[in-house]
């Protein structure tokens, strides 16, 4: 546990003190003093009129999505960038929509206690890091509260605080953590090579000779590919006109292994003079992968398909825990390793594998989850739509001597029904994970998942906003959110990670629902044939046999009865065996045979 999370901080810190308060309410007072700079686009909501290119005072209150500061003026919502929540500042109004404005920081009249000099000097033009301004403990704060707001507000979970582990986990050094960075190389007006990152919603490249959250080495490597390209005159990539031809520097970084891959992403074939930059390369210590990515078209895209090894080998490899990657230039690859492992960990902490189970990796990636899983559970099985990301998952988990992990390419949303409707292996699931993308996982999936009924469900999340609206979906149907852990992968940006354990209810609620059923709340479907023709059909067809509760939880899990608990002890702690795979397939053909699926 790092050092962040023991130090532990007031209650509502993120809330502006009294005495603050009362500046700021005397400081919006005093707004309506403030001279008009000019008198276009002005928005009146009711009493307030805000105006462009006007100054006001604004009480920074809270913080947005993107790190942004969000304020009030006269009631109305205001963004400030580069506002930290506790600044009482000086602020001009840029934009006004009905609602909204858009504010630009002019001056600090009472900084923020969560205000720091940002350690890099270009982090106020630099998209990159959007909250380098405010205090690490202060971003995790921010970032735990992000997720609460949201459980709270569209998973209407109200008691959401009890189940969340406080502090969020963060990092000791938030700096120099990514493993893997993309630097677009140009020139500036003057003709000067320029390399360093796009300012925030632009394409202009802010040119950097350092970067406060990148692997250290990143910065000798940018400086010997900058002389090679100056001193050789290389031409540089022009998106205007679709010449010139190195585009951008790929490094990756192994933090374990101390491996080191540079990438010139070119938009042609060839290297000119690459023996040159190879030699002075070839001199920082672990450089293991010297290569070419060929990327000719005219895209926001940063990488092409293609790859030419100049020197060394095509990929590196790094570990997450015990488990070893192969990480080649178009891998995905998570980019913070340190916390990865934490959340990797976590999710195999709610997990909570014996070693009996089969789980499913839902939007699996490259297996990452799937391998780490893998280690103890009885079968994994994955899920991905990229092809080439199962290339990678098999061969991570040949490369790792795992033969318990299954993987299949396709939408999470048809494969998993599918393979659940068909029955046999992989119809069922104790543990089912879930790592979708910003926009959370698909109607589909979720009922499936519901239908599979596996005991617990880890949500891995990077937007709390469509965690929460799937989590209220899942507590609808039977599941309870048990705990939640935030984990910062992202240090100085808005986003942040989440993993919360859902446990299936086994409730007094479903034996009051059996007590009450009698034959006459039999399905249509459930009426066409007895327990014993089951039993009979079973037996003669495959040689087993099933006993009711079985067939029962065959037919639950097929959505044709309500009941789970047929012909069981009442008592609710009660240990039920569970349908094995061979016998839930002779089932489902039973029900196939009857027509009742
Ligand atoms: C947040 S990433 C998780 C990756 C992986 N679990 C990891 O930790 O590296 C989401 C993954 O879902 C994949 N994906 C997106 N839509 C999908 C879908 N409908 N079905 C299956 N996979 C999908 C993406 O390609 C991506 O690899």
């Amino acid at each position: 546990m790092s050092d962040i999370r023991n130090n532990r901080r007031p209650k509502n810190n993120r809330r502006v003190n009294g005495e603050q308060r009362k500046k700021a309410a005397e400081a919006v007072n005093s707004a309506s003093s403030v001279v008009r700079t000019s008198g276009t686009d002005a928005t009146n909501t009711g009493e307030v009129t805000l105006v462009k290119n006007e100054d006001y005072q604004v009480l920074i209150e809270d913080m947005g999505n993107d790190g942004e500061g969000i304020g009030h003026v006269q009631g109305m919502t205001v963004f400030v960038k580069d506002a930290v929540v506790g600044d009482l500042a000086e602020v001009k109004i840029v934009k006004v929509k009905k609602n909204i404005a858009y504010g630009r920081l002019m001056k600090l009249i009472t900084p923020s206690p969560y205000r720091v000099e940002p350690v890099c000097d270009k982090a106020k033009r630099c998209g990159g890091c959007t909250m380098q301004q405010v205090s690490y403990e202060q971003q995790l704060e921010y970032k735990w509260n992000k997720v609460k707001n949201c459980l709270q507000r569209i998973g209407k979970m109200e008691n959401v605080e009890a189940i969340m582990e406080k502090p969020a986990y963060g990092m000791n050094n938030p700096f120099h953590y990514r493993n893997k960075a993309q630097f677009p190389v140009g020139r500036d007006k003057n003709g000067n090579v320029v390399i360093g990152f796009y300012a925030g919603r632009s394409h202009d490249i802010i040119d950097t000779e350092s970067c406060a959250i990148g692997a250290p080495v990143n910065d000798q490597i940018v400086a010997i590919v900058r002389s090679f390209i100056e001193d050789n005159h290389i031409s540089t990539y022009d998106e205007e006109t679709g010449r010139g031809l190195v585009r951008h520097i790929l490094i990756r970084v192994g933090f374990t292994t101390k491996e080191i891959m540079v990438c010139l992403v070119t938009n042609g074939n060839k290297l000119p003079h690459s023996e040159i930059l190879i030699d002075e390369l070839v001199k920082i210590d672990g450089m293991t992968s010297i290569c070419l990515n060929v990327n000719m078209e005219n895209t926001n895209r940063i990488l092409g398909d293609k790859c030419i090894t100049l020197w060394g080998q095509s990929y590196i490899t790094d570990y997450i825990g015990d488990i070893k990657y192969q990480i080649s230039p178009l891998s995905f690859y998570q980019v913070n390793p340190v916390q990865t492992n934490v959340l990797y960990n976590k999710a195999l902490e709610y997990a909570d594998l014996s070693g009996d189970e089969t789980v499913w990796d839902m939007y699996c990636g490259i297996g990452t989850i799937s391998l780490f899983l893998a280690q103890k559970a009885k079968k994994v099985y994955g899920v991905e739509i990229v092809p080439q990301a199962i290339d990678d998952a098999r061969h991570n988990a040949e490369i790792n001597g795992i033969t318990n992990a299954e993987f299949f390419v396709g939408k999470a949303e048809e494969v998993v029904p599918d393979i659940y409707k068909k029955g046999g292996d992989g119809s069922h699931a104790d543990v089912v994970v879930v790592d979708p993308p910003r926009k959370g996982c698909d109607q589909v999936l979720l009922d499936t998942l519901v239908h599979m009924a596996p005991e617990r469900i880890v949500y891995v999340s990077c937007d709390p906003a469509t965690l929460a609206r799937d989590v209220k979906i899942l507590q609808e149907k039977g599941y309870e959110a048990k705990k939640v852990a935030v984990v910062d992968q992202f240090c100085h940006s808005g986003h942040v990670e989440t993993v919360c354990l859902l446990s299936k209810l086994h409730s007094d609620h479903h034996i009051e629902v059996e007590l009450e059923m009698d034959e006459l709340d039999l399905t249509a479907a459930e009426s066409k044939a007895t327990y014993e023709e089951i039993k009979d059909y079973v037996l003669k067809k495959s040689g087993l046999k099933v006993s009711n509760l079985y067939i029962a939880q065959v037919k639950q899990k097929c959505g044709i009865i309500e009941r789970i608990n047929y012909n069981l002890p009442k008592s609710e702690n009660s240990r039920q065996p569970k349908c094995p795979p061979e016998k839930e397939t002779a089932i489902r053909e039973a029900l196939e045979h009857f027509q009742m699926i």
